[in-house]
């Protein structure tokens, strides 16, 4: 599992370990890590030439003396200061290993600056865990003169918002980012993730324990968690020896019309993955008609573990929920049917709105979710009393105490018609199996990401085809 630490938690594990190192150990150990990270998207030394943007912290520290391990392999260092401070030890160093240092911006440094700058990689140093949002004049003027440059920024894409994802101002977009101990919320949570490119953590031995471990329960606050292949293992639904179909769990699905046939099979195909004993299909009869001759395993109504209400389902949207509410199991409710997603408080759920039917459902522009996405799927999760899976390039699934799950599985050919209703027949097939809301959410929507990754080696996907790389996926999980 990987769980972001908030700055404070990152200083505080930070001050444990300083008292027992000697001074400059721990810059030493994030230094190196970054400057083998740096070789390693080189490619080769000798005669690359990197540049280094330097800001007033440790940050700018651990790119200087990244940059003098550099030079000792033959790259060709130069190091901008930003700033009229910057880390002395580093500076020095970095003079001393042959590398060159431009003073901060003025008549001196540019006169020190060719017109025309031309870098192999840039390392953005400029601010990490310390900075501010946005970056000064110095720091985008700086920038631009290198603009089409890889950038490795160092622990985080400097002007993001370390501890929430967002991102209000100018900032870096790197293509790869080295951060130190553990992840911080900007490396898995959208808008900021976006500008993070790779992430590769260096472990520089901070540990995290007992208080560190939880944060702070500010109102809009909670572990963020991002699951891994072992953990999706760990949770998923097995089998026992003696296992029968309705032991494993019955998941309903009340989703499509004459009109909108397509939702039904689809939301049926997620619900076959075979993760649940049996399937059974409760909506128009034209639509059952085709689901059957899909999916001959399906069955028709009666009693379920959890139901999968809403897409597709046109004007019975309201009536599917009310008689799934009624029915008192656990539920996925998605698109037509959250609209009438406060109905269903009290009840465990699964919301799972895309950016802009959350927006609806709080009143908000689209933008304003897009721009904060974890805070509005907390809100949601508080306010519809239920676990919101709110759909995006790394979707966030809250709990209503504002625990969240960030998915970091998927493809951007998973943006395809169909794929949202696939999602929300699996979770539901995961809910019917016996996993909580929470879990049922975060692992299928894992799921969903790896199936569409695997699909997409052969080409484009559509909806049909994620459906059809459940199976594979889960054997490579947990064996055939
Ligand atoms: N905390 C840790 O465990 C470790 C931290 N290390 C490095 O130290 C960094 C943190 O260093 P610092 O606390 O010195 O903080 P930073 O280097 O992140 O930035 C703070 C400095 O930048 C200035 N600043 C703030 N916002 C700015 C903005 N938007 N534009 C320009 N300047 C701005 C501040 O005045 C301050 O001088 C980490 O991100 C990491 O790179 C590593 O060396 C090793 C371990
Ligand atoms: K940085």
């Amino acid at each position: 599992m990987i769980r972001a630490h908030t700055v404070e938690q990152v200083r505080a594990a930070e001050d444990d370990l300083l008292a027992r190192l000697p001074e400059g150990a721990l810059m030493q150990r994030a230094a190196a890590g970054l400057g083998y990270a740096v070789l390693d998207l080189l490619g080769s030394a000798y005669g690359r030439r990197v540049l280094l943007l330097v800001g007033s912290g440790d940050n700018g520290g651990d790119a200087l003396y990244a940059g003098v391990l550099l030079a000792r392999r033959g790259v060709q260092v130069e190091a901008w200061l930003l700033s009229d401070t910057a880390h002395s030890g580093g500076v020095a160093a970095l003079r001393a290993a042959g590398g060159r240092v431009v003073p901060a911006p003025g008549a001196e440094a540019d006169a020190q600056r060719p017109s025309r700058d031309r870098f192999d990689l840039v390392v953005d140093g400029i601010v990490g865990i310390g900075g501010r949002p946005g970056l000064r004049p110095e720091a985008v003027a700086a920038l631009a003169r290198v603009a089409g440059t890889p950038v490795v920024a160092v622990d985080t894409p400097s002007g993001v918002d370390v501890d929430t994802g967002r991102v209000d101002g100018p900032h870096v977009t790197a293509d790869l980012t080295v951060t130190f101990g553990t992840h911080k919320a900007c490396h898995l949570l959208d808008p900021a993730a976006r500008a993070c490119g790779a992430v590769q953590l260096v472990d520089i031995g901070l540990g995290f324990r007992g208080s560190q471990a939880r944060t702070s329960t500010t109102e809009f606050s909670g572990p963020i968690e991002a699951l891994q292949a072992a953990d999706v293992a760990a949770l998923l639904p097995r089998p026992a020896p003696d296992a029968h179909k309705y032991t494993r769990g019955v998941v309903g699905v009340r989703a499509g019309s004459a009109a909108y046939p397509g939702a039904a099979l689809l939301s049926v195909a997620g619900a076959a993955s075979g993760l649940a004993g049996m399937v059974r299909y409760d909506g128009d009869p034209a639509a059952a008609d085709l689901v059957r001759a899909a999916h001959p395993e399906v069955v028709g109504p009666g009693r379920v573990q959890a139901w999968v209400v809403g897409s597709g389902s046109d004007a019975g949207a309201e009536d599917a929920v009310r008689r799934s509410v009624a029915d008192g199991v656990p539920m996925v409710v998605d698109a037509d049917a959250l609209a009438f997603a406060g109905t269903t408080r009290g009840r465990p759920a699964v919301l799972t709105p895309h950016a802009g039917e959350l927006a609806r459902m709080l009143d908000v522009e689209r933008a304003d979710v897009e721009a904060r996405w974890l805070e509005h799927a907390r809100l949601a999760a508080r306010r519809y009393d239920a676990v919101v899976l709110l759909k995006g390039r790394h979707s966030v699934v809250a709990r209503p105490d504002g625990r969240a799950r960030v998915t970091t599985t998927g493809t951007p050919w998973l943006a395809t018609a169909g794929a949202g209703d696939v999602l929300g027949g699996l979770v539901g097939a995961l809910l019917a199996a016996g996993l909580d809301p929470f879990d049922a959410a975060s692992v299928g929507s894992w799921l969903h990401g790896a199936a569409a990754t695997l699909a997409a080696q052969r080409g484009p996907i559509v909806a049909g085809d994620v459906a059809a790389a459940l199976p594979a996926v889960v054997a490579a999980l947990v064996g055939p």
